[in-house]
């Protein structure tokens, strides 16, 4: 009180002080007024959460940027419930019938501001399919793109050659000392290098050759650095800000790496769609004559230059990046789990006399090796975090909560993979799970690593085909015995699972790792 009087005495005296008082007062008095709304008047008061999260975004925006929101979602879940306030106007759930309810067809929702709304064409703009907020533009997108996807049978030639020449470039990587162990290789970016191989293959043609070349491996590098910027930039509540930043040369001059790195990418997308256009356009390429997703929209005429660039930009992520963490992952969870190892090379060694014999039925027999996959996209999903939906006009009902319009809604893909009312020892590697005839129903309800949905991942099949051929070869290849994994684990609080494969979510799940070591097979 005696300080109030005193401030008052002197702005009385002076009235410039007057202005000034008011200056410093007023963004505090509003401030306060929004937390006080937040916490008590707004429509998701009632909902539980951590109080930081309940007054303001940016925890969130931390998390993003620290590659750990899947972890403080399921944190969150585990301390409040089903359903959390994990930002002033964002919810998620943990259940399956929310993951019901939100990512149908039908449901009220759209593709807001919140993340998509960073355009992913870099400074220029434009607007991939991905990031399309308008559902029905989406699904005549989606119709083209779904169309453009390679043939199954040339996909799975094309993916067969790339995958002998990845189980050849990991044995290459290491070469054996005297004792006959092949030096510790990381797995991890002979796996990015495979995985941008077989998507420059059917999105673009052709690889970069990345598995033989130098040339082009630094754009993994730049791709994760570009994603932990769009990551916590597109919850960030500044978005034409930081569009504008892109554009402009401040970056360079503040050596803000993760945004130089994002319009970086971003260009390099633009190359790659340009140099796809000339090739069809001039009509002398080989790859012209072939099917590959450009080659589809570029014909379909429906897409802007800036839809465009921005769509390459998507596929060259998207494409990759979550097969390079589930090869990488599936390696680490066998080498973790010895046992599931050597059940997988006896199923993939057993199933034909030579790994040229592979076909997509021989593939579709080994069911141990899908298990595997399936185990390990369950325990490492490679989008992890909730992905929001913004609710529109007349709300949204999601487990008997009414969500107003404008508010976002998601599910944890992390936290419902892991519930142990569906999984038992949920943290556990156990392929066999998938397996069994006794299987509970709600298992393949709630497996989502592709989302379910009509934005669900229109690669699927690619992807399956692309991670189990890798890992096919690189089984068949692999000399027996001599395999170790490293723990990875951190001090990190919310990462201190010696069994789990620890990695960062930025868009996309991110990692160092496994390192293996081979010895011959006796
Ligand atoms: C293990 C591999 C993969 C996983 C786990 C995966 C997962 C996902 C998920 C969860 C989404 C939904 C994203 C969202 O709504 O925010 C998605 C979308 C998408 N994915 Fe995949 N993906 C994989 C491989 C691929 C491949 C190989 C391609 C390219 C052929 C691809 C192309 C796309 C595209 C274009 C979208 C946007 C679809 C739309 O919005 O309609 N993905 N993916």
């Amino acid at each position: 009180m005696e300080v109030a009087s005193t401030l008052l005495e002197v702005a009385r005296k002076t009235p410039l002080s007057i202005f000034a008082l008011g200056t410093i007062l007023s963004p505090v008095f509003l401030i306060a007024c929004l937390a006080v709304y937040r916490l008590f008047f707004h429509p998701l008061s009632k909902i539980p959460g951590p109080l930081s999260q309940k007054l303001s975004g940016f925890p969130r925006i931390w998390h993003c940027r620290q590659g750990d929101r899947f972890l403080r979602e399921m944190e969150t879940h585990d301390r409040y419930g089903s359903v959390i306030r994990i930002a002033p106007n964002a919810l998620c759930f943990n259940t399956l019938s929310a993951l019901q309810t939100i990512y149908t067809k039908d449901s009220n929702v759209f593709k807001g501001d919140e993340f998509y709304g960073l355009l992913d064409g870099g400074a220029e703009g434009g607007r991939s399919i991905m990031m399309e907020a308008d559902n029905t533009a989406h699904a005549a997108r989606r119709r083209v793109l779904d169309k453009a996807l390679p043939p199954r049978d040339q996909a799975f030639r094309d993916l067969n050659a790339l995958s002998k020449s990845f189980a050849y470039a990991v044995f290459q990587e290491g070469s054996a000392d005297d004792k006959g162990w092949s030096k510790p290789i990381d797995v991890a970016p002979v796996s990015a290098w495979f995985s941008f191989d077989l998507i420059g293959t059917i999105a673009f043609g052709s690889p970069l050759d990345m598995l033989h070349e130098k040339e082009y491996r630094w754009v993994p590098k730049c791709l994760q650095s570009a994603s932990i910027f769009l990551f916590w930039g597109g919850y960030s509540p500044f978005l034409s800000f930081w569009q504008w930043v892109l554009g402009t040369r401040i970056p360079s001059i503040l050596r803000l790496q993760t945004l130089q790195n994002a319009q970086r990418y971003a260009d390099f997308a633009d190359w790659m769609f340009h140099r796809r256009a000339e090739k069809l356009n001039t009509g002398d390429d080989l790859e012209s004559k072939r099917a590959d997703i450009f080659q589809g929209l570029l014909r379909s005429k429906l897409y802007n230059d800036l839809e465009m660039r921005a769509d390459s930009s998507l596929l060259i992520a998207a494409g990759s990046d979550a097969i390079r963490l589930t090869i990488a992952a599936t390696i680490f969870y066998w080498l973790k789990n010895p046992d599931t190892f050597e059940k997988a090379a006896e199923e993939i060694r057993g199933s034909v006399a030579s790994p040229d014999e592979v076909s997509e039925s021989v593939l579709a027999s080994l069911k141990y090796l899908r298990a595997c996959i399936d185990e390990t996209m369950r325990l490492s999903p490679a989008k992890p975090s909730s992905l929001p939906r913004e609710v529109m006009e007349g709300g949204i009902v999601v487990d008997g909560i009414y969500v107003p319009k404008g508010a976002t809604v998601g599910v944890s893909v992390y936290a419902l993979h892991h519930d142990p009312d569906i999984y038992p020892e949920p943290y556990s590697y156990d392929p066999e799970r998938w397996l069994k005839q006794s299987q509970d129903r709600r298992m393949q309800a709630t497996f989502c690593p592709f989302l379910k949905g009509p934005r669900a991942c229109p690669g699927k099949t690619m992807a399956y085909f692309a991670m189990q051929l890798a890992l096919f070869h690189l089984v068949y290849g692999a000399p027996q015995g001599g395999v170790t994994a490293d723990g990875r684990t951190s001090r990190h609080r919310l990462r201190h699972r010696e069994g789990e494969y620890q990695f960062n979510d930025w868009i996309l799940g991110y990692a160092d790792g496994p390192e293996v070591q081979f010895k011959a097979r006796e």
